[in-house]
């Protein structure tokens, strides 16, 4: 692991990242975050006992690797900020924004960079992270495991050789927390309204998808065999299982799978200009 890491944002994503490292072993002190403000700084060193600054310079200034961990729409402000500290350092540098080129954070930062492009998922904070990684040309391989490393400490690393299947990535795995989350919320509300209190229809939805995958990703069958195995021809699953395709589930899922790729590969084109 890399000696000092320095992660620019320190909200959502960046919090999920940095509480499943220190979770894996990862010593505090070696980490820091910066963010404009300072409360929200001072919340997250009292949580998780990391260094804390509001000068993103700064924090830089010893850094091994630099997570740039901010909105995509400041990226631009807050990478040609930190050209000279970036370019005097040479740290390996993982930007976690989605739709953003590693070519065009590259020449925010002054150009030759090492770069690493990341799209995690907020699970990392819970050490179930499932993270795509890709790397440009001035990455060596030392850089890349210490990128597999950072990020396999949080869950599940899979290395992409096209930068543009990020954009796939992000639909599988990066945006898609928010699918399931989603999920729940409509089994909780239908549940309730066959009558289980909200409590217990949480709980149990929640368990059932934990039961779920972890069948799935232990299991030596396919998901469709699994899911034949719970469905007793003429049963309770067979008519609801007919229900959700005959609404055409699958097209819905496709569909915004492939809205989250256009939206990231859209976003990518209106920040870099092109
Ligand atoms: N949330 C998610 O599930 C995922 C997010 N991502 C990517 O992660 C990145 C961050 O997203 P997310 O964590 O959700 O966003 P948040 O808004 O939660 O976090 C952004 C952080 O950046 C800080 N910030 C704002 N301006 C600056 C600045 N000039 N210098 C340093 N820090 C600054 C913010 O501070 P303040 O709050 O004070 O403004 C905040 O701490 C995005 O690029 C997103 O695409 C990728 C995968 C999943
Ligand atoms: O919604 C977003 O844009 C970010 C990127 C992936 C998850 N959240």
């Amino acid at each position: 692991m890399a000696n000092k890491i320095t992660f620019i944002g320190a909200g959502n994503m960046a919090s999920a990242i940095i509480g499943g490292l220190i979770d894996s072993g990862v010593e505090p002190s070696t980490i820091t975050a910066t963010a404009p403000n300072d409360s929200e700084l001072a919340a997250i060193k009292q949580r998780l006992g990391i260094n804390t600054d509001t000068d993103n310079n700064a924090a830089v200034a010893e850094a091994d690797v630099v997570v740039l961990a901010v909105k995509p729409q400041i990226m631009r402000n807050v990478c040609e900020a930190l050209r000279d500290s970036i370019q005097q350092q040479q740290p390996l540098v993982i930007s976690i924004a989605a739709g953003l080129y590693a070519d065009t954070i590259d020449q925010w930062l002054g150009g030759h960079n090492a770069m690493v492009r990341c799209m995690p998922n907020t699970p990392s904070l819970v050490g179930y992270g499932a993270s795509g990684l890709y790397a440009n040309a001035k990455v060596s391989d030392a850089q890349r495991e210490i990128a597999t490393q950072l990020m396999e400490a949080v869950g599940i690393v899979e290395w992409v050789e096209e930068e543009a299947l990020l954009d796939a990535v992000t639909a599988v795995s990066g945006s898609a927390p928010a699918y399931f989350f989603l999920m729940f919320e409509a089994m909780e509300e239908a549940a309730v309204k066959l009558g289980l209190p909200a409590a217990t229809a949480r709980r149990l939805a929640i368990q059932t998808a934990l039961g779920a995958a972890t069948m799935a990703q232990q299991s030596d069958k396919d998901p469709a065999t699994l899911k034949q195995n719970v469905m007793s021809p003429g049963g309770t699953t067979e008519r609801a299982i007919h229900h959700m395709e005959e609404a055409q589930l699958r097209t819905t899922i496709a569909d915004a799978m492939q809205a989250c790729a256009d939206r990231a590969q859209a976003m990518a084109k209106e920040l870099s200009g092109s």
